[in-house]
C-alpha cells in the first residue's frame, strides 16, 4: 500500500519533477533572449503594482458600501463574460464591498419565448406580457437566469443566494401602462415597483452573502398575481431602499450616447437634470435604464453609471480606477469634478452601508 501521508522524497525517482531539476533562469548563462524577457517582466511587474495601487484609495473609500449591480440581458449572452462579472462580483465581496446583483434576462425571455411559438412584442422599451407571457417570464428569471448566475458566483464559494421580488415581501408592484406618442397604452401584466421591504436583503448582507434578485413582483392590489418588472426600474428602487451609494447598470453599449448612434456623443457625466431633459429624446431600452439611473440619484443614491457589459472586468475598471468609465449620473446638489485625479467626496452621510 502506498504511504500517502509523506510527499515526494529524492530517493524516490517517479516523484519528482523533471523540471526541478533544470537549472533556473540565474543559474544559467545569461542570453540576450533572457534579458529581454527578464526586462519585460520586470516592467510587467511594475505596471501591476501600478494597478494595484490605483486601487487603493477607492479600496479604502469603498470598504462596507453597499453597491447594487444591474447585470443586464445582452451583456450576458457570453459565457466568457458572464464567468468575468461573477469573479468581478466575488471581488467586491472579498475586498468588503456589499454587492448586491439584480438581473435582467430579456433575450432570454426572447428565446423561451420563440421555442414556445410565442411572439415577443415591445412597448416603449417594455415588454407587453399576457398572462402567457408573464408564466414564461417567471419561469425564466427565476428558474434558469437567477440559477445560473448563482452557479457561477458559487463556483467561487458559498456567497450566493437567489431570490424574486416575491420573497420575504422584497417587492410589490402596480400595473403600469407604457406613454406611446403621447398616449398611455396598455401593455399588460407589467408593474411599477411601488414598495420594497429590504429586509430579506439585508438579512442576507448581514450574513455575508451575495443576493441576487429577479425582478417578478406581487401586484399591490391583487397579491395572487404577479408583475414582469424591467430590471433596471426595479434596480433602481432597490438602490434607493438600500440606501446604496451606487448604482451599477450593465448594458452592451458604452454608455449613454446623447444623440444616438453618433459614437462620438457618449456622456462621460451628466447631472440628474440634465438627464431628465434628455429622457424623452431617448428611444428603445435606453430610456427605462436612464430613467432608472435619473430616479436612483434623484433618491439618495450617490451615483449611477451605466457601463459597457462587453468589456470583461468593467465593474473593476469603474469601481477601482480614477478615470472610471461610462456615462456616470450625479445628483444636481454637487459639482461635477474636473477630472478624477481624487476620490469624489461621500454624498450620504448617516446612509446605511
Ligand atoms: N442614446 C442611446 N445611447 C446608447 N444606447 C442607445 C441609445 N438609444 C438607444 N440605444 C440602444 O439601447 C440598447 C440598450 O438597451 P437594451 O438592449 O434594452 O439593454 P440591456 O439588454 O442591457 O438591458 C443599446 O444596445 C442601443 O442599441
Ligand atoms: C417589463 C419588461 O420589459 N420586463 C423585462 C424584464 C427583464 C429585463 O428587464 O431584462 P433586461 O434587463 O435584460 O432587458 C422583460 O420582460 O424583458
Amino acid at each position: 500500500m502506498t504511504d500517502t501521508t509523506s510527499g515526494p522524497t529524492a530517493s524516490d525517482p517517479t516523484l519528482i519533477d523533471p523540471a526541478a531539476s533544470e537549472p533556473t533562469a540565474s543559474e544559467s548563462t545569461p542570453s540576450p533572449d533572457d534579458f529581454f524577457f527578464n526586462t519585460r517582466t520586470d516592467l510587467h511587474a511594475h505596471q501591476k503594482a501600478e494597478v494595484l495601487i490605483e486601487a487603493l484609495p477607492w479600496l479604502q473609500r469603498f470598504s462596507g458600501t453597499l453597491v447594487v449591480v444591474k447585470y443586464g440581458g445582452n451583456a450576458m449572452t457570453d459565457d466568457r463574460l458572464k464567468r468575468a462579472f461573477a469573479e468581478d462580483m466575488v471581488f467586491l465581496h472579498q475586498v468588503g464591498l456589499r454587492p448586491v446583483i439584480v438581473h435582467g434576462g430579456g433575450p432570454q425571455i426572447n428565446s423561451m419565448l420563440d421555442r414556445l411559438g410565442i411572439v415577443s412584442e415591445f412597448r416603449g422599451g417594455l415588454r407587453v406580457t399576457t398572462p402567457e407571457t408573464m408564466d414564461v417570464v417567471r419561469m425564466v428569471l427565476t428558474g434558469q437566469v437567477s440559477r445560473e448566475l448563482v452557479g457561477l458566483l458559487n463556483a467561487h464559494g458559498p456567497h450566493a443566494v437567489g431570490l424574486s421580488g416575491e420573497d420575504g415581501g422584497l417587492l410589490q408592484a402596480r400595473r403600469r401602462t407604457a406613454l406611446i406618442d403621447g398616449e398611455q397604452v396598455d401593455i399588460g401584466m407589467v408593474g411599477d415597483v411601488v414598495d420594497v421591504n429590504p429586509g430579506a436583503v439585508l438579512d442576507l448582507l448581514d450574513a455575508g452573502r451575495i443576493p441576487v434578485v429577479s425582478t417578478v413582483a406581487p401586484d399591490i392590489d391583487d397579491p395572487t398575481q404577479v408583475l414582469n418588472v424591467n430590471a433596471d426600474t426595479a434596480a433602481a428602487a432597490l438602490a434607493i431602499a438600500l440606501g446604496a451609494r451606487k448604482l451599477i447598470v450593465l448594458t452592451d453599449v458604452e454608455g449613454l450616447y446623447a444623440n444616438w448612434p453618433d459614437r462620438d456623443s457618449l456622456v462621460r457625466r451628466i447631472k440628474a437634470s440634465a438627464l431628465a431633459q434628455l429622457l424623452p429624446t431617448l428611444d428603445s431600452g435606453m430610456r427605462p435604464k436612464m430613467e432608472a439611473c435619473w430616479r436612483a440619484v434623484t433618491g439618495g443614491v450617490g451615483r449611477a453609471h451605466v457601463i459597457d457589459g462587453r468589456e470583461p472586468h468593467s465593474i473593476l475598471v469603474e469601481v477601482f480606477t480614477s478615470g472610471g468609465i461610462g456615462t456616470m449620473v450625479l445628483p444636481d446638489d454637487e459639482p461635477v469634478p474636473s477630472l478624477y485625479t481624487a476620490p469624489i467626496p461621500v454624498v450620504r452621510p448617516g446612509a446605511p452601508r
